[in-house]
């Protein structure tokens, strides 16, 4: 068996993922015409050409934009089932996703819209599809941290529904010391804590992220290989990091995938993961990831089983079921 049909086949986790960077082109369009909102493109082809990025804010731009379209519960429902079914087609049998509340409730759209309508697509995953999931609220940096306090309030009849926190958006000029109070309050209330750390930011962001926010998950974290002590202190404590490596190719944050620093993050035992970050823009779901950085870097099966192994045991199942699901891991790589 190939590594490509191997990896297409292995079961996953996928712990990085926003649902608005799942709204592919075509969807987009038919939400714009359901909606009557008009949008800055006449073609599917006119959109993807649009995804040209130089940096992480010129994707955040086109990113913003593109979620004007999501109004209804219907709509969030229809976005979430669409990614759950390439997820399944990928083999992702757990996913954990984000979604900016911000983004949305900032344009009208009320906070129950949104997550009613994620919770539909995702209780419709499990039953049509058997893949399981949970909800994280993220927290836009760009904004005040009173915007952020605002949110989680709003947030607070719905808790049931979120696994989790995190941080997310433009990542220079907005480090995580901004958000300490309500990372804390967020952990008061029994939410896990992830956040975007390392990504354009400096290894001191990633600092902050562990020291002041006490986070449970790091989102890329690319940028700690600048620094001997951070590596090994990520290694120490095992921090899960969700890698992204087609986001930091069409982002700039690796010039090629040839030079992305997962092979050296394995050398030095970092709990890597990888995960498509937002699909739809940057051209692959999970199996591309794996498959794609396999080719580039070179990734002998051994690695890739490890880093599906990963996903489980770095997301926010049970231990008895991070174990099952493991297993399930094993299982397959010792049959193929
Ligand atoms: N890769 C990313 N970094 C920061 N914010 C994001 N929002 C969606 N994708 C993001
Ligand atoms: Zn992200």
């Amino acid at each position: 068996m190939s590594l490509d049909a191997f990896i297409a086949g292995l079961p996953k986790a996928e712990l990085h993922l926003h649902i608005e960077g799942s709204l592919e082109p075509e969807l987009m369009f038919e939400l714009a015409q359901r909606n009557g909102v008009a949008i800055p493109y006449d073609s599917v082809e006119a959109v993807r050409a649009a995804y040209d990025f130089s940096n992480l804010q010129d994707f955040l731009d086109i990113y913003y934009a593109g979620a004007a379209v999501l109004l209804t519960r219907q709509d969030f429902e229809d976005l979430a089932f669409a990614y759950f079914q390439r997820a399944a087609a990928d083999n992702v049998r757990h996913a954990e996703i984000f979604f900016d509340p911000q983004t949305h409730t900032d344009r009208g759209v009320p906070f129950p819209v949104v997550v009613e309508g994620l919770i539909a697509g995702m209780d419709r995953a499990k039953a049509e599809l058997g893949v399981t999931s949970g909800l994280i609220l993220s927290f836009l940096r760009h904004l005040s941290e009173d915007e952020a306090f605002a949110t989680l309030e709003a947030a607070k009849p719905y808790l049931h529904h979120f696994i989790g926190v995190g941080l997310d958006s433009s990542e220079v000029g907005h480090p995580p010391s901004k958000f300490q109070r309500v990372f804390a309050a967020a952990r008061e209330l029994g939410l896990k804590l992830c956040a975007h750390a390392g990504e354009e930011g400096p290894p001191e962001y990633v600092r902050e992220a562990l020291d002041l926010l006490h986070i449970d998950r790091m989102d890329h974290g690319n940028r700690s290989m600048e620094d001997e002590a951070l590596i090994a202190r990520l290694a120490a404590e095992q921090m899960t990091l969700t890698v992204c490596p087609l986001s930091n190719l069409k982002l700039c944050v690796v010039k090629d995938l040839k030079d992305h620093p997962v092979p050296e993050m394995l050398r030095r035992g970092l709990h890597v993961t990888l995960n498509s970050d937002d699909p739809s823009y940057f051209g692959g779901y999970v199996n591309a990831n794996y498959i794609q950085l396999a080719e580039a870097v070179g990734l002998t099966r051994e690695q890739v089983t490890q880093l599906a192994k990963n996903s489980f045991e770095g997301s926010f199942l049970s231990d008895a079921d991070k174990a099952a699901r493991i297993a399930e891991v094993e299982a397959y790589a010792a049959a193929n």
